[in-house]
């Protein structure tokens, strides 16, 4: 099924809406079909003293009718643009709300400017489809069906030649059409890379700014917003060659219709009234066929912006429910792991109809499809060609956590730490092998309850804009005043949000104010402390903090891992020493296993790390690390 046809089938809740508003369309077309009618009464009758009608009845009907007209068409507009935004309201939550379900290997491989784009942008242009091109396009049919049989009523003769012209308008607009849908695609294809880029260098500013690389971004920029330009400027110009065609096809149209039915009513074959009627009539047999050349535009664009809203659609999460997942209503935190393997796939799209550019920041034009000129082109969206390289990550990992263990995980950078975590919450599933929470694989028990069981803290924690407040209970919407206050203490912050203003009720993120890195560590604390989870995650949660912070947060840490089961991932050995379980990672695999005692004991990687620590440190950190030595 096409894009389109998806789109309108989703619509279907909408369609008596649509029904309405091109009943009243329709009605409303009384007065452009009237009018010549009375006109010609006017010239043929009143004016000539003949006739039954006097001029005030005529006019009084005219402006009656005029009246009707104008009122249906404001009610119709408004319900026009009631159903509009309707529909894109409840586009835009459905998208949204499936794009959350999107795992995080998702969002991984995409820019979040893009996708906003499509949320933001292409949604809007989509509801135009039916609001400024299926409504106008079925109402101006109406018309052209009642005007051309009131033509052929009027004269036979002249309709046949009015209608002499539409094949002419059928080849322009095949002809045409592909190369605007082409054009417009261009354009939304091109909006996207700029909206990846401003939102990645944006939000990457201090890098931008402390590379000195300003005026690269700017050139970037510059580019891709020119390339915007040139999209834009050639579809604007396909789409106005079109109009004027159709205008120049009306136009001679309307001028053959004179000649001839001049020369009729010289032969005195039509009267005046006859051939001024016929001439407005016209106007409503070729206005809308002229109007179509813009409204086609519109839906050439707007079926460009669905195809890109189905594509992220088609896109389903890797990581969901299974069929008969199980709740998960306690959890005892035992965590085990059974040769569990694992590799990333990385997608690279490859670049389509590139024209030999290989810009990662430029969509150049599609080449327009070759084919028989009467027939009209098929220019569905090029199936984008990815690119899949798989890289191992992770080879027969396996462990178990007791409940209320503390399980290290350290190795070099890039060994796969963050990787091995990632399958407790399921934010990636193993590929080989099985990950069990309190003996049940984790693949069946319900996503939702799985993750109310596990808390994260990390490196650099996100905080959302709004209050403190509002950051804190964002796992647990429903704790008291009381207990948020006691999970602050406990996670050292309370002393800190209240030495602000407002309070608990600050305002934080990007329309409040800034926190330090020690004062956002301890808020992410105390809000995985709200939340009460019994698993815990804790990655590289105080390896950028200054010393009197991190001591602030360590202790925080340590009232926060009571009684949990805890995975540190941890740089700095200080913080792994007293872990029940130290599990030593390189190169996707567990190299050696063992407390802080026995590893020392061995020759390994633990030492050897231990041994370019202890080099590097000063004495309070020595006196910790040598802690169980
Ligand atoms: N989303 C991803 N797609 C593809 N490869 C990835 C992805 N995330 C990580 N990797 C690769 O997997 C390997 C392990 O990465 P991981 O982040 O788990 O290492 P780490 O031990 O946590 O490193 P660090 O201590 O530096 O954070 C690396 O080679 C990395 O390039």
């Amino acid at each position: 099924m096409s894009p389109v046809q998806r789109y309108l089938l989703w619509a279907r809740p909408y369609w008596p809406m649509i029904g309405v508003i091109i009943t009243l369309g329709v009605i409303q077309f009384v007065q452009p079909l009237a009018n010549p009618w009375l006109t010609k009464i006017i010239v043929d009758e009143v004016l000539q003293g003949k006739g039954s009608w006097g001029l005030h009845e005529v006019v009084m009907v005219m402006a009656v009718i005029t009246v009707c007209g104008i009122a249906i068409n404001f009610i119709r507009g408004y319900l026009t643009a009631g159903l509009g935004n309707r529909m894109m309201r409840d586009l835009r939550d459905q998208l949204y709300d499936h794009l959350q379900r999107m795992s995080v290997g998702f969002y991984e491989q995409r820019h979040v400017g893009g996708l906003s784009s499509r949320i933001l942008h292409d949604i809007g242009g989509a509801q135009n489809l039916i609001g400024g091109g299926v409504i106008n396009l079925v109402m101006d049919l109406f018309l052209v069906l009642f005007a051309g049989a009131m033509l052929f009523k009027m004269n036979t003769m002249l309709a046949f030649i009015a209608l002499a012209i539409l094949p002419l308008y059928y080849l322009s607009f095949t002809n045409m059409n592909v190369r605007i849908r082409l054009a417009w695609r261009s354009v939304h294809r091109q909006m996207e890379r700029i909206s990846g880029t401003l939102v990645e260098r944006m939000s990457g500013i201090r890098v931008v700014q402390a590379f000195n690389g300003e005026k690269i971004e700017k050139k970037r920029f510059n580019k891709q917003t020119h390339q915007h330009f040139k999209h834009t400027m050639s579809a604007h110009l396909v789409s106005n060659l079109l109009g004027r065609m159709s205008e120049t096809l009306a136009n001679a149209g309307g001028i053959v219709i004179w000649l001839v039915g001049g020369t009729l009513a010289l032969n005195g074959k039509m009267t005046a009234g006859e051939i001024i009627a016929f001439q407005m009539l016209l106007g409503n047999l070729y206005g809308p066929i002229q109007r179509f050349a813009d409204v086609n535009v519109t839906i050439q664009n707007s079926i460009t912006n669905i195809e890109r809203i189905f594509e992220l659609f088609d896109e389903h999460p890797d990581v969901k429910d299974s069929p008969d997942a199980r709740p998960m209503p306690v959890c005892r935190g035992q965590i085990r792991f059974q040769d569990v393997s694992f590799k990333y796939v990385i997608r690279t799209p490859v670049p389509q109809h590139m024209n030999n550019s290989k810009d990662p920041d430029l969509v150049e034009k599609e080449p327009t499809p070759k084919r028989f000129f009467w027939l009209p082109a098929n220019v569905s969206p090029p199936k984008p060609v990815i690119e899949l390289e798989e890289r191992e990550a992770m080879h027969d990992i396996s462990f178990e956590a007791k409940p209320g263990q503390v399980i290290a995980l350290v190795g070099p950078s890039g060994a796969g730490k963050s990787t091995l975590i990632n399958f407790i919450p399921r934010f990636y599933d193993a590929d080989k092998g099985r990950v069990f929470i309190d003996g049940m694989d984790v693949r069946d028990y319900k996503l939702e309850d799985l993750r109310r069981h596990i808390a994260i803290v990390l490196q650099d924690n996100i905080l959302f804009s709004g209050s403190i407040r509002d950051n804190l209970v964002y796992g647990r919407p429903d704790a008291t005043m009381a207990e948020i206050v006691a999970a602050s203490r406990s996670a050292n912050a309370h002393e800190f949000i209240e030495s602000f203003k407002d309070g608990y009720e600050s305002i934080i993120g990007e329309r409040g104010m800034r926190l330090s890195g020690g004062q956002k560590q301890r808020l992410a604390i105390a809000r995985a402390l709200l939340k009460d989870p019994q698993i815990l995650i804790l990655d590289e949660a105080t390896s950028a903090l200054d010393s009197e912070s991190e001591a602030l947060v360590t202790e925080a840490l340590e009232r926060l891992m009571e009684g949990r089961t805890t995975f540190v991932i941890a740089h700095r050995l200080a913080t792994v020493v007293r872990a029940d379980q130290i599990l030593v990672i390189d190169n996707g695999r567990i190299v050696q296993r063992g407390t802080h005692k026995q590893l020392l004991r061995e020759d390994g990687m633990y030492r050897k790390l231990y041994e370019q620590q202890l080099k590097a440190m000063k004495p309070e950190e020595m006196a910790e690390l040598k802690y169980g030595t």
